[in-house]
């Protein structure tokens, strides 16, 4: 208890470590909070407080062990999310496992159950979990477009080779097109991206997201300013860009699912703009509760940096298309 209280007061948060654990039906393991404690009734992804001193993956397996008694083999880094609940601040790490050895039961009479990944419900879940469901529902790579040319038909043979590379997250930034060629543009691609099983956001355009069906929009810095409130419901993804903790802080107010740092090194499409690099990309992320994918010069190698980093992975134009 003594402890628990130190790594508080150094630190100001409770760093709380918790395993998304998958098994090989693509099910994750929930555990409901026992009544009369902080959140209880939600359900949560198991784990527990970090004590002093301790490395937060051996945190981990000890939290695992002890709570659902199986053993974890490799986690990767899934989102870190700090969370300010009335009178407690946490630090909700999260792993992704899908290894791990024994049945999982319930060692503390905590009931437990397994959902399908894409029916993890938000609402049954504590609010520092809503951006973990939805780190565990984003690709490693979210492709921006570059502004189509003259060639619709050219543009969506490049679209689908990058589907057929397994991008699955696409942008549509196609800013220059007046609507007579946007929205057959926007239908078509759309009916691509779904084919191929992603998802496809528009940059900008929120007006036409429900008209369209599409799948979110993609807000600007400059959006990001004069908006009050997000713009779509919660059925659809919002996105944005932000350079810097100012924009961070715009985002977070509208309540952004995802968000795209850049620029993290120097890119050709933006030739004059300072790259924040990789220190920068790295507080950044710890900063922020949604999700952040690395912008700005990344190629596909960069995934596991940024993942490594507390990114979800990587956006990017000529280095996906
Ligand atoms: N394990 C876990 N904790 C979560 C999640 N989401 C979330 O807000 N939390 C919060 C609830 C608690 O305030 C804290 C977890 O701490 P804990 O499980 O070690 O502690 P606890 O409240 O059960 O109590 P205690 O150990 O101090 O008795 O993090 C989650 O998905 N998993
Ligand atoms: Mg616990």
């Amino acid at each position: 208890m003594n402890a628990t209280l130190d790594a508080e007061s150094t630190t100001g948060m409770i760093h709380v470590v918790a395993a998304a654990l998958v098994d090989a039906e693509g099910r994750v393991l929930l555990a409901q909070r026992p009544p009369g404690k902080h959140l209880a009734g939600y359900w949560e992804f198991p784990g527990g407080k970090v004590e002093p001193g301790e490395d937060p993956i051996d945190a981990l397996r000890r939290e695992i062990r002890e709570e659902i008694g199986v053993d974890i083999g490799d986690a990767t880094r899934l989102i870190a999310v700090p969370w300010r609940y009335p009178g407690k601040t946490i630090l909700l790490d999260v792993y992704r496992v899908d290894d791990f050895h024994g049945v999982p039961h319930s060692c503390e009479g905590q009931p437990l159950k397994w959902m399908p990944l894409l029916s993890l419900d938000p609402d049954e879940m504590p609010a520092a979990d809503h951006p973990v469901i939805h780190a565990l529902h984003l690709p490693p790579t979210y492709l921006v477009t570059p502004e189509p040319g003259d060639d619709d038909a050219a543009f969506l043979d490049r679209l689908d080779a990058a589907l057929d590379r397994g991008v699955r997250l696409v942008q549509l930034r196609a800013k220059a097109l007046d609507e007579a060629r946007l929205i057959p543009l926007a239908r078509e691609a759309l009916r691509r991206v779904r084919a191929a099983g992603g998802q496809l956001l528009i940059n900008s355009r929120f007006d036409l997201v429900e008209e369209l069906g599409l799948d979110g929009v993609h807000l600007t810095a400059a959006q990001l300013r004069r908006l009050d409130e997000r713009p779509l419901s919660r059925q659809r993804w919002v996105a944005a860009s932000c350079h810097d903790a100012e924009e961070l802080a715009l985002a977070q107010k509208l309540d952004v699912d995802f968000i795209a740092f850049a620029p993290v090194a120097a890119t050709a499409s933006h030739p004059g703009a300072m790259p924040a690099g990789w220190n920068a990309f790295e507080r950044f992320c710890a900063a922020s509760t949604a999700p952040v994918y690395a912008l700005g010069g990344m190629r596909q190698e960069d995934v596991e940096r940024a993942r490594a980093l507390g990114g979800q992975g990587i956006a990017g134009i000529s280095g996906l298309w």
